[in-house]
């Protein structure tokens, strides 16, 4: 398939100052693109190359196969819209007046816009959610009103493609999520390519990714092959942890530290199921704790978070009873730990021997939320038993945190 835009070995910047280095890339129609990058790489820089707003020192920008300066303005304008960060708009237009400034590469020299330009600007301006505000002046509007309203006078201009500088920079959570689901339903009518910062979001409404260096594509491809750890690490210099989102399906980071990035000295044992044990993993890991878990059963939520951060787990068979061998490796374990903590799981007679291997220890227990019991008493009555022996209960994890960090 022929791409729509196709960018050869471009050099770009301002006077001596070099941004993009011999930077090559191509995007397929009908695909939603994410640039990201850390700042000051050359983002904006590279959408205003694509934009015509700056010429390349070198190379060539293709749209539709044809070179940016072969476009006039008109039929530019009608290919290729861009929201750009810094906007020009500083005279107290109103809000419609903004949006059908848009249609101006539509209209002729004399004539002044037709009723099919006010209906057009009428339906940007209710897809944005802006219509409310077309009485407004632009000069007057909160700054993610005036974002959306920026998003409509460009989609006013029914653009082939449409290039975005962090279109939700200044938008909340709600209207984040609402303009990223408008343009990501745009495709496969508009080709949208934009930079972003949230990376997440980036993962969850683009189809393709690419990560820039300084001036350079570090990676180029889906949210799953871009965002790894390791291309996260070398493209920001920080320690994320990718995992896969279990709603989306799409690659979603996590900050592998939160707190103390140190190793304190605690040795806890964890025993959940689930997903009840998720948020105790993250928190244990993020203070520092040397973490080991089990039995989980192989495909179980915890096994997931302790798979992504490289705990030290014991697995069984998905819907298997726990076998002698796995009750050996705990039993081991758990000699050389010094904390164990049992959460509020699911406990069946498959894997009550998470709680009978507990009898034999001499190491302190604590119980985090109550344990579902599904073995008509058993499990209850295990734990009633470690309890008078000494066991503790906690009602949450700060308070968890507070009886055994050093
Ligand atoms: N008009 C300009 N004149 C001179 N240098 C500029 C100009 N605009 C940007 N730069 C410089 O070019 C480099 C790339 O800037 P650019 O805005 O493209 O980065 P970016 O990746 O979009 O950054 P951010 O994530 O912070 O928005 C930076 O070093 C910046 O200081």
């Amino acid at each position: 398939m022929t791409p729509i835009l196709r960018v050869k070995e471009i050099v770009a910047g301002y006077e001596d100052f070099t941004v993009i280095h011999n930077l090559s890339m191509t995007v397929e129609a009908g695909s939603f693109v994410g640039i990201l990058g850390k700042n000051g790489c050359g983002k904006s820089t590279l959408l205003k190359t694509l934009s015509r707003i700056l010429s390349p020192n070198q190379g060539t920008v293709y749209l539709n196969e044809h070179k940016l300066e072969e476009y006039d303005s008109r039929t530019f304008a009608k290919n290729l819209g861009c929201v750009r960060q810094e906007t020009d708009v500083v005279f107290p237009f109103t809000v419609r007046e903004i949006v059908l400034m848009g249609r101006h590469p539509y209209a002729g020299r004399l004539n002044p816009l037709s009723a099919e330009d006010l209906k057009i600007a009428d339906e940007m301006m209710q897809i944005t959610n802006t219509t409310h505000l077309a009485g407004r002046l632009i000069t007057e509007v909160s700054g993610g009103e005036r974002q959306r309203v920026l998003i409509a006078r460009t989609l006013a201009q029914q653009p082939k493609i449409l290039l975005l500088d962090e279109p939700t920079s200044h938008l909340d959570i709600q209207h984040q999520i609402e303009i990223l689901s408008l343009i990501q339903n745009l495709t496969p009518k508009i080709t949208v390519v934009g930079v972003f910062h949230d990376l997440n979001l980036a993962a969850q409404f683009c189809d393709r990714l690419i990560l820039m260096g300084k001036g350079t594509i570090l990676a180029d491809g889906t949210p799953a092959e871009v965002l790894t750890t390791e291309m996260i690490g070398a493209c920001f210099q920080v320690d994320m942890i990718a995992c896969i989102h279990p709603n989306t399906g799409k690659p979603h980071l996590i900050p592998a530290y939160t707190g103390k990035e140190e190793q304190v000295s605690l040795r806890v044992h964890v025993i959940s199921g689930g997903g009840t044990g998720t948020d105790l993993l993250h928190t244990l890991y993020s203070r520092g704790c040397q973490i080991t878990a089990g039995v989980l059963a192989a495909n179980d939520t915890d096994a997931l978070t302790t798979r992504v951060l490289g705990i030290e787990t014991v697995r069984e068979t998905p819907f298997e009873k726990i076998s002698d061998n796995s009750i050996d490796q705990v039993s081991q374990i758990i000699k050389d730990t010094d904390v164990i903590v049992v959460t509020g799981m699911p406990i069946g007679y498959g894997n009550l021997a998470n709680l009978e291997i507990l009898k034999e220890t001499t190491k302190p227990v604590y119980f985090i939320g109550e344990i579902q019991d599904y073995t008509k008493g058993a499990a209850e009555e295990i734990k009633k038993d470690l309890i008078r022996k000494g066991a503790f209960t906690v009602s949450n994890i700060p308070e968890l945190l507070s009886r055994i960090l050093p």
